[in-house]
């Protein structure tokens, strides 16, 4: 009989405050042991030589669309799950929509988390929607175990997802705070967005540019501006997605020094693309908010390594490439980006590689702040009692992203052709090994 299930010897550990030689041991989906330092008694079923390679906490993706039930056509949760392992990714936190009945009620829930225990190979976490129909079943989905509310202040692109008006907002926070959870907000302006829509589509202004110019800085501002006075008014927690700028970012900072209860969001395409890319990727590239200036993209780059920005998600809001497809007309076609696969390649390239960010503040903003901000226990960190959710990672490794290396149901992402810098050689979770060099491993393999 082997001592542990499974040793990891001769890695370098990252947390979000130390870098360490150790060996790990795990035993019964935990780490049972870290040994810094000194080599690690014991015997394994299975030993893994992480010489060479970095030990970190696996990512928590807090913002996925996998789109199933309903809308496995665009994605699914055995596919979107298998990508996150390939990207180094342990959990996800799954929205309310695309998928289809959205998750408004505990009965749409329960069908959701049934699937996701059959097929995903990560841990599986739920967004409730707050619409405006559904602020009677908030509490009953709360008690079922969402870690959060998701509303939309602007269109959310599906039919079943209404989006919240004001008295929504401030009827659901008060609702929400009375339990003490948190509303996740989709924050851009309606009112700006589609008067701006409406008269660049009425002068045949179609471009990539006018798509952006459609929605602009200013779209984000207002609307945070005013889920932050809801906030302040309802004493409900606030966590703001999908922050695009700095100045939207600046925003969720004052209000956090001025004691409001706030949060902010940003992706890894607002820190690697540019609407250049969307200008020459087309709908690949097509996002809301959308794409920034490069500007934009290093002003959120200094808000990351000074703290003001609390975790980095994907928003994988994958669709089938027919939708994906722009010609002429930017408006047309499925605003969503296929990311999950890459948000940790994005930041070992771009962040630590490219403009020095410690490996430490990565670990923070995908798996630290993620676990405390959401109360996720035991995940987030290397150390004795924790989780063993475990990314390997090759630093110095370089790879140019194939689409026949993503596990996404359609396998297209803006990244591909992207030459990144640190590779995800082995993800672990709960103890097993589910991704290791280029493969999924399964029970059934
Ligand atoms: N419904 C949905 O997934 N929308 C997402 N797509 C996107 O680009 N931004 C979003 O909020
Ligand atoms: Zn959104
Ligand atoms: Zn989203």
């Amino acid at each position: 009989m082997s001592t542990y299930d499974v040793i990891i010897r001769n890695g370098q550990v990252v947390n979000s405050d130390s870098k360490f030689q150790a060996d790990i041991a795990i035993k019964g989906g935990k780490i049972q042991r870290v040994s810094v330092d000194q080599p690690l008694e014991g015997t394994a079923d299975k030993e893994i030589d992480a010489k060479g390679l970095h030990i970190m906490p696996g990512v928590i993706d807090t913002h996925v669309h996998f789109n199933e039930p309903g809308r496995a056509e665009w994605e699914g949760l055995a596919t979107g799950s298998r990508s996150l392992a390939a990207g180094g990714a342990t959990a996800f936190f799954d929205m309310p929509l695309n998928s289809t009945p959205p998750v408004i009620n505990k009965e749409n829930l329960q069908a959701k988390s049934n699937l996701a225990d059959q097929k995903s190979v990560v841990n599986p976490y739920y967004w409730g929607g707050l619409v405006p129909e559904n602020i009677a079943e908030l509490k009953d989905l709360h008690e079922n175990g969402v870690i959060g509310f998701k509303a939309f202040m602007s269109p959310s692109g599906i039919d079943d997802f209404n989006n919240a008006d004001d008295e929504t907002l401030y009827k659901g926070m008060t609702e929400i705070a009375s339990f003490d959870s948190i509303l996740a907000v989709h924050a851009e302006s309606t009112v700006i967005c589609d008067q701006l829509a409406k008269e660049k589509i009425s002068q045949g202004k179609t471009s990539a540019r006018d798509f952006v110019e459609s929605r602009p800085i200013i779209s984000e501002i207002e609307a945070v501006r005013r889920i932050i006075s809801y906030a302040e008014a309802t004493g409900c927690k606030l966590h703001v997605v999908h922050a695009s700028s700095r100045k939207v970012t600046d925003l969720i900072n004052e209000a956090k020094n001025k004691g409001v209860n706030a949060s902010v969001e940003t992706c890894a395409h607002y820190l690697a693309l540019t609407v250049k890319d969307l200008e020459k990727k087309g709908g690949l590239a097509k996002c809301a908010p959308p794409l920034r200036d490069s500007d934009e993209v290093e002003e959120l780059w200094v808000a990351l390594a000074n703290g003001e920005i609390d975790m980095i998600a994907s928003d994988h809001s994958p669709a089938p490439a027919s939708m994906k497809t722009v010609t002429d007309n930017y408006f047309e076609g499925w605003g969503g980006i296929s990311g999950a696969q890459s948000t940790l390649n994005v930041l070992l390239t771009e962040g630590y590689h490219k403009r020095n960010l410690p490996l430490e503040k990565i670990v923070e903003v995908t798996a630290v702040n993620p676990a405390k901000r959401f109360g996720v226990e035991n995940k987030g960190t290397i150390a004795e009692g924790y989780d063993a959710d475990i990314t390997l990672v090759n630093l110095e490794e370089s790879f140019e992203l194939k689409a026949e290396d993503l596990f996404y149901r359609h396998q297209h992402s803006p990244y591909v052709g992207k030459t990144f810098k640190g590779n995800v050689k082995t993800t672990i979770v709960n103890g097993n090994v589910v991704y290791d060099n280029g493969k999924i491993i399964t029970d059934e393999n």
